[in-house]
């Protein structure tokens, strides 16, 4: 008999990667994000990248940051985590102390969603604006909610 493999990639890796894969979907030119929701059972309940509402032609709107909020990327994006959290179709109980995998720090708004939707812990990749404003009050909520967070690597 064979002895099985044993260099398989860990759940925190496999996660990680289908996050980074979603975030490869993404049209955003500056910054590509994706997010993976798993349960304790290593469940995948749902992944999602950062986007246009689908409904929106999204080559009718704006790619670029601008000054004025009808030019600006951000008005019209939908972020990963909730993408993530929009596209799950069970209960919202399954949500409840599930694992969130996202390829950058979530944002403040994100932070609300994510502690909301009953998400239990972040893992991450890449922390790009920390120490911004918007990074600290997100780490604010996440600690006074009890949502832990982590960072991961993934070798290239
Ligand atoms: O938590 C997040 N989740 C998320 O999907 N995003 C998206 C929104 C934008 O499309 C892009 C940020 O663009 P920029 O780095 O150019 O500001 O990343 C941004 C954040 C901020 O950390
Ligand atoms: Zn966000």
């Amino acid at each position: 008999m064979p002895g099985k493999r044993t260099d398989v990639i860990s759940w925190d890796e496999f996660f990680m990667r289908v996050a980074m894969a979603a975030a490869m979907r993404s049209k955003d030119p500056n910054t590509q994000v994706g997010a993976c929701i798993a349960d304790a059972n290593h469940r995948i309940l749902s992944v999602g990248y950062n986007g246009t509402p689908s409904a929106l032609n999204d080559d009718e709107f704006p790619w670029e940051t601008a000054d004025d909020p009808l030019l600006d990327k951000h008005s019209y994006v939908i972020h990963a985590e909730a993408n993530a959290i929009l596209n799950y179709r069970g209960s919202n109980k399954d949500l409840q102390g599930a694992t969130v995998y996202v390829t950058l720090f979530p944002c403040h708004e994100c932070a609300k969603t994510l502690v909301q939707a009953g998400i239990g812990e972040v893992v991450y990749l890449g922390d790009k604006y920390e120490g911004t404003q918007d990074n600290l009050i997100s780490k604010r909520i996440l600690d006074t909610c009890g949502v832990t967070y982590r960072q991961v690597t993934v070798a290239d």
